[in-house]
């Protein structure tokens, strides 16, 4: 298995170039180029034409009942890095403020393991680009990346955690994470000058109304027990303060635990932008995509074997984990084949997608021995 020196110049490499959603060409690369120093003997390789930065490995298994899958995320975030390291990213505007380097050292280091070691169960690796936006995990999947022997009959997957202890296993049954949709809001009205508004319709007026009245839903709408969230992350409008501005865009997301609220929390959105933007006398478009980012469901009984094992494990420091307010597209992929997603904690101040977000690296010490010991005590029942 790779050492942790090796672990860590790997995370900081992939660090260094940090790639967004569908564009992730050298990471890809710096991947197969890794892989390419294992043993190939129980290994092949898929790719797919039309998600070219995908990558499929499988491992055979020398006595399988059943095939195990393991994904790992390898996007990056449009964030300007201010970590100050040594090893901060070389690609301007980009940052693997999520984790992903994380994600990808730590199922790199147990496929290192699997090379060397034959393992019972065949094992597919998912290298999936374009989790923070633009459904990869749902892509590849009805491109038929999982057909035939490339379908696993279970699916684990981890997300590093700033807030739990560095190398801690999290997890829950049931839901982990939550659902969202992507929100897109465009108002259009009528520019002119700053001097004489009675000419005009201005959007940076209609938009901010507009933002306090979708401010509402959460607070107003949805059951106080039940839980949502609607974060408007970016709005444009306007070029220059003596110019009424004819149009404004909006652009958020919207959380919820179960899809019903999803459901609940879009409609709404729906009907106060119509109305509001009418009592503006404003043009509104809307548009809400939900795509693969569905409640991330963990299977009641591969869940409970999980929890059993990394529990009860000497040497892992497991936390029974409450459901968050993240999003995934790996909801996608288990709403398709059951599995378990957890949480792998990296102990940081900063929180994921900061700009100074800082994941301990003490984490790939202890993570890939305790993922592998849980796949090896699963492959032996
Ligand atoms: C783990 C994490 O941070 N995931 C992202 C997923 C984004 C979902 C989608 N693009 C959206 O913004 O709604 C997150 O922001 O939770």
């Amino acid at each position: 298995m790779l050492s942790q020196p090796q672990r860590v110049a790997i995370r900081r490499e992939f660090h260094q170039h940090p790639e967004l959603a569908l564009e992730e060409v050298e990471t890809k690369q710096r991947i197969q180029k890794i892989i390419a120093t294992f043993n190939q003997k129980f290994l092949s390789f898929k790719q797919l034409d039309a998600l070219p930065t995908a990558l499929l490995v499988r491992v055979e298994g020398s006595n399988p009942k059943r095939t195990i899958g393991y994904r790992a995320d390898m996007d990056a975030l449009p964030v300007v890095e201010q970590t100050g390291f040594e090893f901060a990213s070389k690609n301007a505007g980009k940052m693997h403020a999520c984790g992903h380097d994380i994600h990808l050292t730590v199922a790199l280091s147990i496929l290192s393991y699997y090379a060397d070691n034959q393992p019972i169960d065949s094992l597919i690796f998912f290298f999936q680009p374009a989790e923070e936006s633009e459904n990869g995990g749902k892509i590849a999947y009805e491109l038929g990346a999982f057909e035939g022997q490339w379908r696993p009959d279970e699916f684990y997957g981890l997300h590093d955690n700033p807030d739990l202890e560095s190398g801690a296993i999290g997890c829950c049954q049931g839901t982990l994470f939550a659902g969202t949709t992507e929100v897109d809001i465009e108002l259009k009205g009528k520019g002119g000058h700053a001097a004489f508004p009675h000419t005009a319709n201005d959007m940076v007026v209609a938009s901010a109304y507009l933002i306090t009245q979708l401010q509402t839903i959460v607070s107003r709408n949805i059951n106080p027990l039940e839980s949502g969230v609607l974060t408007l992350g970016k709005i444009q409008s306007g070029t220059i303060r003596n110019v009424i501005a004819d149009r404004a865009v909006i652009q958020g997301t919207v959380r919820g635990l179960t899809q019903t609220m999803i459901e609940a929390i879009n409609e709404r959105i729906k009907t106060i932008c119509e109305f509001t933007a009418k009592s503006f006398n404003a043009d509104v478009q809307v548009n809400l995509n939900q795509g693969g980012y569905l409640p991330v469901e963990n299977d009641d009984k591969l869940t409970a074997q999980f929890i059993e094992f990394m529990s009860t494990h000497q040497d892992v420091n497991f936390v029974e984990t409450t459901p968050a307010m993240t999003g995934e597209d790996f909801g996608y992929l288990l709403s398709k084949i059951p599995g378990t997603m957890f949480w792998l904690g990296v102990e940081d101040t900063h929180p994921l997608h900061s700009q100074y977000f800082s994941p301990s690296e003490e984490a790939l010490k202890t993570a890939p021995e305790a993922i592998v010991a849980f796949l090896n005590w699963r492959m032996s029942r």
